[in-house]
Parts: structure tokens; C-alpha cells; sequence
């Protein structure tokens, strides 16, 4: 929707990956519908995923004993994050949906993406207990996962080997975003594309152009455990 702010957390060491194509995909789709788009691309931006003492600048709150929630609480209030987490916050701040683009990484998400979670969304900025999961301090905010699989869509059922995808999406979906108060779209995954023909691919594409056309018309999921579990 015109004039809708967007901002994709993008995970992929190669431009030409399907995840690079399905980036590109979302970029030129919402651009076209007058959506500004921003994209941190993690690895280009060579992203540093491990949350330790170089993330506060100056004084410790507590040089005694290094605490590092208990420090970015400390630091965001100062104002004294580093700045490459004050300008992922400032990003996350502006936007109105988020999406993380990346492949499935041991039933999870790649560490540099993780990293970005556990950086970025400190204490004090996006969630303060108890504004959490409802009243998290993100509320207003929608977000969605968007990845690819080596799993074919039939392992990853009730009953198959590798059990419900929506299992895996528990920890992100509920226990990240949710958290932090922002609302959960359905998610968009393409399952196995190395293992299916170019076409097919092609059609991945197509199909995820195709629902970001009506994205905004989308109600997000009830996310509970029933959601995920039952
Ligand atoms: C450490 C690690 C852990 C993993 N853990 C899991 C796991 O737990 N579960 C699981 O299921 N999988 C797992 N995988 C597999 C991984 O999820 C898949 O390899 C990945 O999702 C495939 O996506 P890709 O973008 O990297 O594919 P790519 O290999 O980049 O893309 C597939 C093909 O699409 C082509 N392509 C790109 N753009 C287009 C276009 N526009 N049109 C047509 N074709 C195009 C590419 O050229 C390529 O040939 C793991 C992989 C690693 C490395
Ligand atoms: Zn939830």
C-alpha cells in the first residue's frame, strides 16, 4: 500500500540464491505499490551476529560483573548502543512490516539472523516486561517469514519426518516477534527449490509476487499455541 513502510531482514551469501531472487521479488513488488523499501542485507553488510561488550560504548553500568541484557538496557537509555544496532533500531522504528528472507538453517534461522534478533531488539526498545506479546513495546508493527527449506513440503507435515514447519516457526513467530508485540503474518515458505525444476521455481516467484499484491489486505495469524501445536 502506498506509502507503507517496509524492512527486510535479508540473510543469503549469494545475490544470485533463490532468497536473493525472492528479495528482489519483494522489492520491486512493494516498490511498485508506492511502499518505501529498505533492506539490510546482513552479509553484505558483513553484520555482526555476537552480542557482546563492544555493543555498549563508554562506561559499564556494572564493571564488577558483565551482565549484557542488563548493559543494552543501560546503554539504550543512555543512548550509547553502537551505532550500527542504533541504526537497525531506527529502521525497525520506521517501519510498518517487517520481512526476514532467508534460508532454513537447522530448523531455525541463519546465526547472522539471529544475531540481528538478539542485537537489535533490546529491552527498553522493544519490549520491557511486562509490555510483552500483546503489549510489546512494537506494537503496530507486522512481520512475516518468508524462507526456503532443503526439505521437501511432505517431510515437513504432522506426520512426516520432520514434523510440522509450524513448530519451527514457534520460537521466531511467538517467541521473538510476538514478544515484542508486533502482529504475525502467515508465513511464506518455498520449500526444496534445489531439488524441483526451473520452472517450478519460477513459479515460487511468481506465486510470492503475487500474494505481496493483496499483502496488506492480509488479517495476521492468531498466534497461539494452538496455532502452532494443535
Ligand atoms: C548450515 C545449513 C543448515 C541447514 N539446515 C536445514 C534444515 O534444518 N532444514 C532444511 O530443510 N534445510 C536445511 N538446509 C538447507 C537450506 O535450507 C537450503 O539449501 C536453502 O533453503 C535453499 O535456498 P537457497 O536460496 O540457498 O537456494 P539456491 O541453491 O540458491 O537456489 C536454488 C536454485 O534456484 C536458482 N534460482 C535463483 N534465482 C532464480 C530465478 N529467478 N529463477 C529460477 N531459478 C532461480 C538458483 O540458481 C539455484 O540453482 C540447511 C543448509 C545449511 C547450509
Ligand atoms: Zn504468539
Amino acid at each position: 500500500m502506498a506509502g507503507r513502510k517496509v524492512l527486510i531482514i535479508y540473510a543469503h551469501q549469494e545475490p544470485k540464491s533463490l532468497n536473493g531472487s525472492l528479495k528482489n521479488v519483494a522489492v520491486e513488488e512493494l516498490g511498485k505499490q508506492g511502499c518505501s523499501v529498505t533492506v539490510s542485507d546482513l552479509y553484505a553488510m558483513q553484520f555482526e551476529p555476537r552480542a557482546t561488550r563492544n555493543d555498549i560504548v563508554g562506561c559499564l553500568h556494572n564493571s564488577e560483573e558483565f551482565n549484557y541484557g542488563v548493559e543494552a538496557r543501560e546503554a539504550y537509555k543512555r543512548g550509547d548502543l553502537s551505532d550500527d544496532l542504533i541504526e537497525e533500531q531506527k529502521k525497525v522504528q520506521e517501519a510498518d512490516l517487517l520481512i526476514f528472507q532467508f534460508p532454513l538453517y537447522w530448523f531455525s534461522m541463519p546465526a547472522i539472523m539471529k544475531g540481528w534478533m538478539d542485537r537489535v531488539l533490546v529491552e527498553g526498545f522493544a519490549h520491557k516486561f511486562p509490555d510483552c506479546y500483546s503489549s510489546g513495546l512494537l506494537k503496530n508493527k507486522l512481520a512475516l517469514f518468508s524462507f526456503t527449506t532443503g526439505g521437501s513440503k511432505e517431510m515437513y507435515t504432522k506426520g512426516g519426518i520432520s514434523g510440522d514447519i509450524r513448530y519451527i516457526l514457534w520460537p521466531m513467530q511467538h517467541g521473538i516477534m510476538h514478544y515484542c508485540g508486533v502482529k504475525v503474518l502467515a508465513p511464506h515458505i518455498c520449500f526444496a527449490p534445489e531439488y524441483v525444476s526451473e520452472e517450478n521455481r519460477k513459479e515460487m516467484l511468481l506465486v510470492w509476487a503475487q500474494r505481496l499484491k493483496t499483502l496488506w489486505k492480509e488479517e495476521p495469524i492468531n498466534c497461539s499455541p494452538e496455532w502452532y501445536f494443535k
